[in-house]
């Protein structure tokens, strides 16, 4: 299924809040729409929010098609800061409107920037699928044959253009008859695991085991599992990592259990900016988000409450950062550098 369907003047995002009962799509006209879509995680996953903000540029342009150079430059800046603004972590959506914006600057002509922007979106979202398909090739050279693998939250085809960064990996796995399970942590407080990516492998008539997230240190300890897989939402260029709440505490049981510990991510995900995952934002949402459950609370309504979307694991308890460029093992700092030189 595909999360962005661009048809010249409105952008079609699946719904993710609704799946996997309903599968709707949502009808942007406007870069407004876009934004309020990524807030609320209509849309959301790293590569998936910098495709869907490049496409939101795109129909700011078509916006303002009619204005001056100067004003259309203008209102379009202003776009492109209003949908940076929309969630902190995920560095793709920074990457990728400093690639319109790029565009926006170097063109003199209307017709030539809103040209221009709309072939920059369309690549973006093909070379995401195309680094998705490389990471799974390289990927998969690390799953043992009849792997039962642990994934957290959802990094599959909803969080990204398509084919997924470690359900990517897992699919590649899959393809080649090395996967024998996936065990998926439900992930809460917004449950991806159990709703998008217990979907998506199903889908695919990939074995998947659901559990709840305070399962996966039993079932290491069971030696029920062979390795796990995660995506990232932003990766220094010391190979600390941001990805949803959890991970790090699944990496220091994975050591506590000697399992191998990967991390799958495109190029665009890494901040050649950061020395390290120090200065990472870490994205705080909204309470009720752990206090209901869809409509239902099932906690005290005025419960404090401390709703982090993403934590950090340090990279000395990833085993290996998997890029569309190839396999990447510690030293991180030195050998993201010779795989990925500064991201250009
Ligand atoms: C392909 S990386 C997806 C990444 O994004 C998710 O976060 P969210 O659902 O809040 O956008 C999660 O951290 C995934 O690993």
């Amino acid at each position: 299924m595909k999360v962005v369907k661009f048809e010249l003047d409105k952008l079609m995002l699946l719904d993710q809040t609704k799946l996997p009962l309903v599968l709707e799509y949502v009808e942007c006209k406007d870069y407004l729409t876009v934004c309020d879509a990524i807030r609320t995680m209509k849309v959301r996953g790293a590569p998936a929010i910098g495709v869907a903000a490049a496409y939101g540029v795109v129909l700011a342009s078509k916006e303002y098609e009619n204005l001056e150079i100067n004003n259309f430059k203008e209102n379009l800046l202003k776009a492109c800061d209003e949908l940076n603004q929309t969630r902190p972590t995920a560095v793709n959506l920074f990457w990728a409107i400093e690639r319109m914006k790029k565009i926006i600057n170097k063109h003199t002509e209307v017709s030539e920037v809103i040209q221009e922007l709309e072939k920059e979106a369309i690549f973006i979202e093909t070379d995401d699928l195309e680094m998705n398909r490389k990471m799974g090739r390289h990927g998969s050279a690390l799953i043992p044959n009849n792997a039962r693998i642990l994934t957290h939250c959802n990094a599959g085809s909803l969080a990204t253009a398509g084919y997924g960064t470690a359900l990517g990996v897992i699919r590649a796995s899959s393809q080649q008859g090395k996967v024998s399970m996936v065990y998926v942590d439900e992930t809460r407080p917004l449950l991806q695991g159990a709703r998008l990516t217990a979907y998506e492998l199903m889908e695919d008539n990939i074995p998947i085991t659901l559990i709840c997230d305070n399962m996966a240190a039993y079932c290491m300890q069971l030696k029920l599992i062979d390795c796990i897989i995660v995506g990232a939402d932003r990766i220094a260029a010391n190979g600390d990592v941001a990805n949803k709440i959890g991970t790090y505490g699944l990496a220091v049981l994975a050591k506590a259990h000697n399992i191998p510990f990967y991390v799958a991510a495109p190029v665009s995900t890494f901040d050649f900016s950061l020395e390290s995952g120090k200065e990472i934002p870490i994205e705080e949402r909204a309470a009720d988000e752990i206090r209901k459950i869809g409509d239902v609370y099932i906690a005290p309504p005025t419960a404090n409450v401390f709703n982090p979307a993403f934590d950090l694991t340090p990279n000395e308890l990833i085993t290996a950062i998997i890029t569309d460029k190839g396999v990447i093992k510690p030293n991180y700092t030195q050998n993201i550098q010779k795989v990925l030189g500064n991201g250009n």
